[in-house]
């Protein structure tokens, strides 16, 4: 058979492995259930499209093709279903009808919404396991395996997931290797394809020439990181993408001065660090960098080695923060949970991830034991991979959450620059006003200075008022924060109003 055929021949070992369990999965499903227990939903899109062709490569190598039930081996035997909607682009309907007259499938269409048309197929047609094109990364695998039940809800049948595992590099090589027709409109730009309200083309293919404004796009295979496939899905809300003029985004914000800062927090993985035997200098060197891009750190905290820690903590944080940064925990030694605790707080597996795997191989090579890096297991659906030339891997991002993987503070300020470089490129940096601040000294006991500076507090809640002593008989350091200078000197002139002028001296 060609597709078969082509793919034997081809060199690219891993879509070789990718088909190898593919078509075994097909023949799995085949040898649970019976030819008209198994429908195929098809939609015309990429991923089905892939699917079509490994289901017809799977049938023509199974045993099941010798007792053929309509006598035609050349035939396919799949029932085939396609959800047909009004929203659908006309390009994908007329592909999806064309491949059915060619491939000769017994297509039904279905005009219902989901759960009712599989209600009904189920009941009147005895299907038990329906073969889909959903892989890793989709929102909806999340928590799937190749095979898996439908859901709580849904009527009740197996979802057959064959291409659970394949990235969009390799959905790519297979429809080029094999040589097989699908949808033009992955050749303008589309590089996921939901309905013609939230489909638009993938803007990171648009090409530099587009000097009418009306912008012109690379084909899909063309895109380098799979990962921003659903970029041209046009977004309900999306935590990774930091907005500061979106007041409906769910984040948390303070007002300054009727100013909205975004507020991160930290967290520092080490059960070194709680013994005492090791002293963090990353939290405060990473509050000192937010600080001076004007971010507001609201919380910086360290927890043990132990994956419930670090997910309670994640969860806490993620959720009313607009960025949590982790420090330490990465790497393949017991005690690096991290990635476990960031997955378990966000109720998702940690699952193989290509590229990362890939950059692993490049800088470790042979020393990884076996043919799945333990490390390059990230949590699924909501990684996100920071690149920058700089780094030997990129950072790993989790929705809200960036992990940071230096170890000192010379790898920090490296990991840091990296960081807001590669956040820039990709728009997700808001770099706000930066903080200033000033501090006094007063000679003052602490009972003198208590209700002045209350009172102070009330009258410039826009200005962060903090005191301490270096020691306790030495004098008090009064410190003011705000986005606005011209409020610390207003803060500052009442302040010295309330005492007499020789009580201050001004650290700067
Ligand atoms: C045959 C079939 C079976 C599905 N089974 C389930 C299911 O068990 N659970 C579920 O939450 N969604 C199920 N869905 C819905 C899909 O997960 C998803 O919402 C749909 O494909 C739309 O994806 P899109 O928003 O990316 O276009 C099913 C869809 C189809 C076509
Ligand atoms: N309207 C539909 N009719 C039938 N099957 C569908 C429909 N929508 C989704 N599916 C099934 O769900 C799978 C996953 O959908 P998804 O949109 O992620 O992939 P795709 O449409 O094949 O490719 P792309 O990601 O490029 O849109 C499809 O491969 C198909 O099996
Ligand atoms: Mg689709």
């Amino acid at each position: 058979m060609e597709i078969d055929k082509a793919v034997r021949e081809c060199d690219d070992r891993r879509l070789k492995t990718k088909y190898a369990n593919a078509i075994y999965v097909i023949q799995r499903a085949l040898a649970l259930y019976s030819i008209e227990e198994v429908a195929f939903s098809f939609n015309g899109g990429k991923d089905s499209t892939v699917l079509l062709h490994l289901l017809r490569a799977g049938h023509d190598l199974s045993e099941a093709n010798k007792k053929c039930p309509n006598g035609n081996p050349q035939g396919f035997p799949f029932r085939t279903i396609y959800f047909e909607s009004s929203s659908a682009f006309p390009e994908i309907n007329s592909f999806t009808h064309g491949i059915a007259t060619m491939y000769s499938l017994q297509m039904e269409v279905i005009h219902t919404d989901f759960k009712s048309g599989l209600e009904a197929l189920i009941q009147s047609k005895s299907i038990r396991a329906i073969f889909l094109g959903v892989r890793i990364g989709d929102p909806t695998a999340v928590g799937q395996e190749q095979f898996s039940p439908s859901s709580p809800g849904w009527p009740p049948f197996m979802r057959v997931n064959p291409i659970l595992d394949w990235s969009y590099r390799d959905v790519w090589a297979f429809l080029l290797i094999c040589k097989v027709p699908y949808c033009c409109l992955y050749d303008k730009g589309y590089t996921s394809i939901g309905s013609i309200h939230d489909t638009v083309p993938n803007a990171l293919l648009r090409t530099g020439d587009s000097v009418s404004g009306e912008g012109k796009f690379r084909p899909a295979y063309m895109l380098s990181d799979g990962r921003l496939e659903r970029a041209g899905r046009v977004k309900k809300f999306s935590p990774s993408t930091l907005s500061v003029s979106s007041s409906s985004d769910g984040m948390y914000k303070l007002d300054f001065n009727n100013s909205s800062v975004l507020t991160t927090s930290i967290i520092a993985v080490g059960d070194e660090i709680l013994s005492g035997i090791v002293e963090d200098h990353l939290g405060p060197l990473l509050c000192r960098k937010l600080h001076s891009i004007g971010w507001l750190v609201s919380k910086s905290v360290t927890v043990r080695n132990n994956i419930d820690s670090v997910a309670e903590e994640v969860e806490r944080m993620r959720s009313t923060n607009d960025i949590v940064l982790i420090c330490g925990g990465v790497g393949p030694l017991h005690s690096d949970v991290t990635l476990a605790g960031i997955a378990k707080s966000f109720g998702v597996r940690l699952a193989p991830d290509e590229e990362f795997e890939e950059y692993l191989w490049q800088l470790i090579g042979n020393q990884c034991k076996g043919d799945r890096n333990e490390m390059a297991l990230l949590p699924e659906g909501i990684t996100e991979l920071l690149h920058h030339d700089k780094l030997p891997v990129p950072l790993i991002k989790c929705q809200n959450v960036i992990i940071l993987s230096a170890t000192n503070i010379t790898e920090l300020d490296q990991e840091w620059d990296c960081l807001i470089d590669s956040m820039r490129s990709t728009g997700q940096l808001v770099v706000g006003e930066p903080f200033v601040s000033k501090r006094l000294t007063a000679n003052l006991s602490d009972i003198e200075a208590a209700e002045p500076l209350s009172n102070l507090c009330l009258e410039f809640p826009d200005v962060c008022i903090g005191c301490y002593r270096k020691s306790r008989h030495g004098p008090l350091v009064i410190s003011f924060e705000s986005k606005d200078k011209a409020r610390i000197d207003s803060a500052v002139v009442a302040l010295r109003k309330k005492f007499h002028s020789e009580a201050f001296s001004e650290i700067n």
